[in-house]
Order: structure tokens, then sequence, then C-alpha cells
């Protein structure tokens, strides 16, 4: 029985996923062999020892210390690209409603008193304030072409929009997705400088943190929108705000509040909507909940953004260890040496590598005993061995 702890409220379609038999699914229980989470900050989180695999249903994954479960050698996945339709839908919401100042002109309109005669006259008299302007023709100028950017900037040009896009690792993927007509900005500045809405679709990383400063954004127009639906550590809010006080930028359309700009009048700030539809959340949810469950029960990586990719089709009536290791010379050498002195044969096997962490997959077709996971566990360099029985056995 595998015991999945869940730290944030998970799609029970993914949740389905665990088997009733096989999985006890709870938000309190000891000894976890896995954790599901959404934004739960993990970082303080005394993590027990027992467990084996982190799901983020999600992208971004600032919020867990992978850096520490590399090292413990428990792989950290994720939702690739589960969610960026639900991002891409609010981002163009948020140009919408930036353009034609919708939350003022609701604020206006719910504020109004009189009979209905007395309204419709203060309603004609009021509009004019509140009068916006079209996207078609305007620039939008996208930080990050990934699953959300590149939707993103597609989206645009289908509105009839010009498209900017800046993303020195862009994937070969990423870049066959994109509209032709997208124009690529040779730096982060040539885009600023060019566009009347920028988005921002970047993971929150050491060399992402306050992309948008205060030298940043002397370079932006005037009249430019500014969209942060990637993590508010992207940008430098005390520079926004006196951007926005000064008249140098229009307005700043945010997915993470802070006091300092929640209620400024230039700000739409919106709490952390972008993945909250219930598709995204069950699209999110199964996608990580069954790359769990492959991890625990066949040892294959699917998506984690510490560990390499890792297939290997598992065949009844094989043992299966799982060995996570330093990307060290020898270490395959090692591993089949304590398998060949016990006279184990080796079936199959898979060596991946990512990083300094390495991790490799030994079929073999009777069972490796004790002593020899325990010796497994003894070479140096070794992280973590587990031995997966066999089906059918
Ligand atoms: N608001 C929300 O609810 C919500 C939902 C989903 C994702 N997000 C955030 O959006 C981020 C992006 O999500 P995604 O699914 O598109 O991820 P992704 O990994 O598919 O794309 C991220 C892209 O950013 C690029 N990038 C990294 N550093 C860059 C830099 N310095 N300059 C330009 N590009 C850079 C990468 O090359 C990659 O193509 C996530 O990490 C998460 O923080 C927010
Ligand atoms: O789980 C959520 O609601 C937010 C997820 C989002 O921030 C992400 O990074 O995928």
């Amino acid at each position: 029985m595998y015991k999945i702890l869940t730290l944030n409220n998970i799609s029970v379609v993914g949740l389905e996923r665990f088997p009733r038999d096989g999985y006890e699914v709870a938000s309190d229980m000891s000894a976890p062999d896995a954790i599901i989470l959404r934004s739960y900050k993990m970082h303080d989180m005394d993590i027990p020892g027992s467990v084996k695999a982190i799901g983020r249903a999600g992208a971004g994954t600032n919020n867990i210390p992978v850096q520490r479960m590399s090292e413990a050698g428990v792989p950290v996945f994720n939702a690739p690209g589960a969610n960026a339709n639900a991002v891409k839908e609010l981002v163009v919401t948020g140009m919408l409603i930036a353009a034609r100042n919708v939350c003022q002109a609701y604020d206006y309109v719910r504020a109004l008193e009189g009979s209905d005669e007395e309204v419709e006259k203060q309603v004609e008299a009021g509009k004019k304030k509140y009068a916006g302007y079209e996207l078609p023709g305007r620039t939008l100028g996208v930080i990050g072409l990934g699953a959300i950017g590149v939707k993103v900037a597609n989206a645009a040009q289908a509105l009839g929009m010009r498209v900017l896009g800046y993303d020195p690792s862009i994937t070969v993927t990423n870049a066959w997705k994109l509209n032709a007509g997208v124009e690529q900005a040779s730096s982060v500045d040539d885009l600023l400088a060019r566009s009347d809405f920028i988005t921002l679709h970047v993971p929150l990383i050491d060399a992402t943190r306050d992309l948008i400063n205060a030298e940043r954004l002397r370079l932006v127009k005037k009249t430019t929108v500014l969209m942060n639906f990637a993590r508010g550590g992207v940008v430098d809010e005390a520079a926004v705000e006196e951007a926005l006080n000064a008249g140098k930028l229009a307005s700043f359309v945010t997915d993470f509040p802070t006091n300092r700009l929640r209620c400024h009048d230039k700000v739409i700030a919106l709490p952390h909507l972008g993945a909250s539809t219930g598709e995204a959340e069950d699209n999110c949810a199964v996608m990580v909940a069954d790359q769990v469950r492959d991890y625990l029960e066949t040892g294959n990586v699917r998506n984690s953004v510490n560990f390499p990719e890792a297939q290997l089709p598992l065949s009844g009536g094989l043992w299966r260890l799982c060995i996570v290791n330093a990307n060290v010379p020898n270490m395959v050498g090692q591993i089949s040496g304590q398998l060949g002195e016990h006279n184990i044969n080796i079936v199959d096997l898979l060596n991946k590598s990512r990083g300094e962490l390495a991790y490799t997959l030994v079929d073999t077709d009777s069972q490796p005993p004790l002593e020899i996971i325990e010796n497994l566990r003894g070479i140096k360099g070794v992280l973590t061995v587990r031995l997966l029985e066999p089906k059918d056995a």
C-alpha cells in the first residue's frame, strides 16, 4: 500500500488515478511515500525520509526545495503545459480589461446612486472617463516562450496584435508551435522599448528575480501595460509603484497581490487565478498523479524538474532496482559488479543522467537478496536504492 500526502486541495479527478486497493490518499498522515501539492510552500517543511517523490500539480516549482530533494535522491515532478490554456485566457482577459478600463468602469457603476433615470444620466455622462482602445495593431511583448508564452503569443496574433517574443532558451518544440509572424526581440530591453503590453512567462529562478526593475522600467512607453502572471518575485514592485506614480507606466496587471500595490488605482490585482479553472486543475492533477504513480510502481520518470527522463518498459516476472546516484564514473560498473558477484542476471538496464544526478534502472530475473541492496546503498555516491517486486510474482 502506497501513501500519498496532499498539501493542497487537489482535483478529485486526479486523486482518483490512485486506485484504492493500492493507495491511501490523505491530507494528514505519517510516513507518506509521495507528496502532491499546488502552491504550498515546502521550504520550511520537515519532509519525512519516507518520501520517494513529490508531485507539483502545476508548472512552477519555486515553492519546493528542489535542490534539497535532488541531494536526497527524490524526484520532483510537475505538469508542464497542463494549465497553459487557463493562464493564456486570463492574460488575454488582463489585456482587455486594462485596455477598456473595465475595473474602473465597474467600480463607477456600482457607486452610482438615484433612480434608474438618474443612473442612466450618470452612465452617459461618466462613460467618457473610461473610453479605451482596441488591441489590433498594438504590440505585445512576451518574455518566456514556454508552454504559456507560446499560447499567449499565438492568441494575441489571432486578435490582430503584433507580437514580439524573447526567450534565449526556447525549445525546438515550442519554436515549432509559435506562429510564423511572431517576431524575435533581440533582448529584454529591446522588447520592453517596443511593446504596448508586456507579459511575463518565465519561472522564478535567480536569473529572473526582479527581471523587471527600475532600470528596465525606464525603457517602457508611458502608455504600456505590464502583466505578471509568472511569479511575484519576477517584478520589483517598488520600481513598478514608482513608475506608475510618475506616469511612466500606464497600468500593472498582476496575479500576485501585495499590500504595496493591490489597492493602487492603476493596478489590477487578482488572487493567483491563472490556473484556477476546473479544466486546468483536473489536467494538472491527472498528469502529476500518473507520473508519481508510474515512478512509485515502475521507477519510470516523466516530467521531472530534477531527474532525467527514464523510461524502461517493465515486463512481468522481473525484479527492478531503481538506483539514484551521483553522476560520476564507474557507477554502473559497481552496480553490475555487485549483481554479478551474487550471480544475479541482468535482463535489462537503463542509465540516464542530468547534471550531477544519475538514475539507473536494472531488471533482474531473480530476486536480488537484501545483502546486495545494502551493499549498493553503501557505494559512495549512491543516494537511494529501491527494489520493486514483480507485479505478477
Ligand atoms: N499565474 C498562475 O497561476 C500560473 C500558472 C502556471 C504557471 N505560472 C508561472 O509561469 C511560469 C511559466 O510557466 P510555463 O508553463 O510557460 O513554463 P515553461 O517551463 O513551459 O516555460 C518557461 C519558459 O521561460 C523561459 N525562460 C527562462 N528564463 C528566461 C529568461 N531569463 N528570459 C526569457 N525566457 C526565460 C524558458 O526557456 C521557458 O521556455 C511558471 O514557472 C510559473 O511560475 C503561473
Ligand atoms: O495551483 C495553482 O493554483 C497555481 C499554479 C501555478 O502557479 C503554476 O505554477 O502552475
